[in-house]
């Protein structure tokens, strides 16, 4: 058990000091080859991600898939890369969430760090700030609005397995999904009124687009479709619309097994048959822009809805680092917090 207890922790933790981590996927470092391999390397190895026997899985991954992935992946995040800040959209916006977050709990002494499932900053790296910062009590949200063993659980391990290392543990507090959280559906609401707002038409449907996931994982029980269901529902209430006004689709597919269907491309693109011209795309599934939302749809999808007959496409903006968006997270922990101090409110 040597491996354990590798790193003695000197800062000794405040007693009731609280630091606040919001979990995110990961990105590639860059556009390149190599950085891009190392990133879908890491995040595909995931067994709670491709749950087939490593055995059978890992000659594919690093035989077939990473020699050919890398390069058309990362001419995908060539298009969509934040130039100014030299680094992927979901990193930019993950680290300004932090930043706006931290400054909300500046007052309180409430120490606010982000970390990443795959690459860097990790999981492991926040922890260790937050408990540099003297915190002896951990509050993480992965930044999932649905949960899915893919992703909200990996994201709760990697914690989980970063602790494993430590002679000190602080005490952990994992935030729920929270996919029709009041706040969560204001704040899309909100960006859908804005966005229709600056539109010069009115789309005939708001297709909302969640990223998929295997029909086994949905067979075998995980939750992340009902709760995406719960998100559209709830939107469809919140802006007044029926069903039909707000179809449901999943994109993103990636491999040869069926995931959960209806499919967005093609739902999209048989929509000018039908004499729907006119779409927006919203993706509440995923709170900050990525390569997912601004190149699959609002690059991929667009082009191919426009090639299909389509006359008007308009992309939703994630929540992002919107104040929508940072009030979210401010509730989500300050509710966390009273979990670890219900006495104090
Ligand atoms: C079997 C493979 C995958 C599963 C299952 C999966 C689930 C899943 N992913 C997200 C959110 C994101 N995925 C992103 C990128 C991405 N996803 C996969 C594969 C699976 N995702 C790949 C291979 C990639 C990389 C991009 C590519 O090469 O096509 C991202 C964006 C990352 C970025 O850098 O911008 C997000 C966010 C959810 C919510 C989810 C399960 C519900
Ligand atoms: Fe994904
Ligand atoms: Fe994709």
């Amino acid at each position: 058990m040597k491996f354990l207890y590798k790193k003695p922790r000197v800062t000794p933790p405040v007693e009731g000091r609280t630091g606040v981590m919001i979990v995110n996927l990961g990105t590639p470092e860059g556009t390149d080859y190599f950085s891009v391999r190392r990133y879908l390397s890491e995040f595909l190895s995931d067994q709670r991600v491709i749950e087939s026997s490593p055995f059978i899985w890992q000659p594919i991954l690093q035989g077939i898939v990473l020699a050919k992935r890398p390069f058309v992946s990362g001419e995908n995040y060539a298009r969509i890369w934040d130039r100014e800040e030299n680094a992927s959209p979901l990193r930019v916006y993950t680290q300004r969430q932090a930043e706006k977050l931290a400054k909300r709990f500046k007052k309180d002494g409430v120490p606010v760090e982000w970390g990443m499932r795959y690459g860097k900053p990790s999981v492991s790296q926040a922890l260790d700030r937050l408990m540099d910062q003297g915190c002896d009590r951990i509050i993480s949200i992965p930044l999932y609005p649905q949960y899915s063993a893919t992703t909200t659980a990996t994201a709760n391990d990697q914690l989980f397995r970063a602790l494993m290392k430590r002679r000190y543990q602080p005490s952990v507090l994992t935030v729920p999904s929270f996919p029709d959280h009041p706040l969560f559906i204001k704040a899309l609401e909100n960006s859908v009124r804005e966005t229709l707002q600056g539109l010069d038409f009115k789309p005939q449907r708001i297709v909302a687009s969640f990223h998929g996931l295997p029909k086994t994982c949905v067979d075998k029980g995980d939750p992340y479709q009902k709760e995406c269901y719960r998100t559209a529902t709830a939107l469809r209430e919140a802006l007044d619309l029926r069903e039909e006004q707000m179809p449901v689709t999943f994109q993103s597919r990636f491999g040869p097994l069926e995931w959960i269907q209806p499919y967005t491309a093609p739902f999209v693109t048989d929509l000018p048959k039908q004499g729907i011209t006119k779409i927006a795309v919203i993706m509440p599934g995923f709170i900050s822009d990525c390569i997912e939302t601004l190149d699959e749809i609002g690059n991929e999808l667009r082009e191919e809805f426009l090639e299909a007959g389509g006359e008007k496409f308009a992309m939703i903006p994630c929540l992002n680092d919107t104040d929508d968006s940072i009030n979210l997270l401010e509730k989500l922990s300050r509710d966390a917090l009273q979990g670890f101090h219900p006495s104090e409110g």
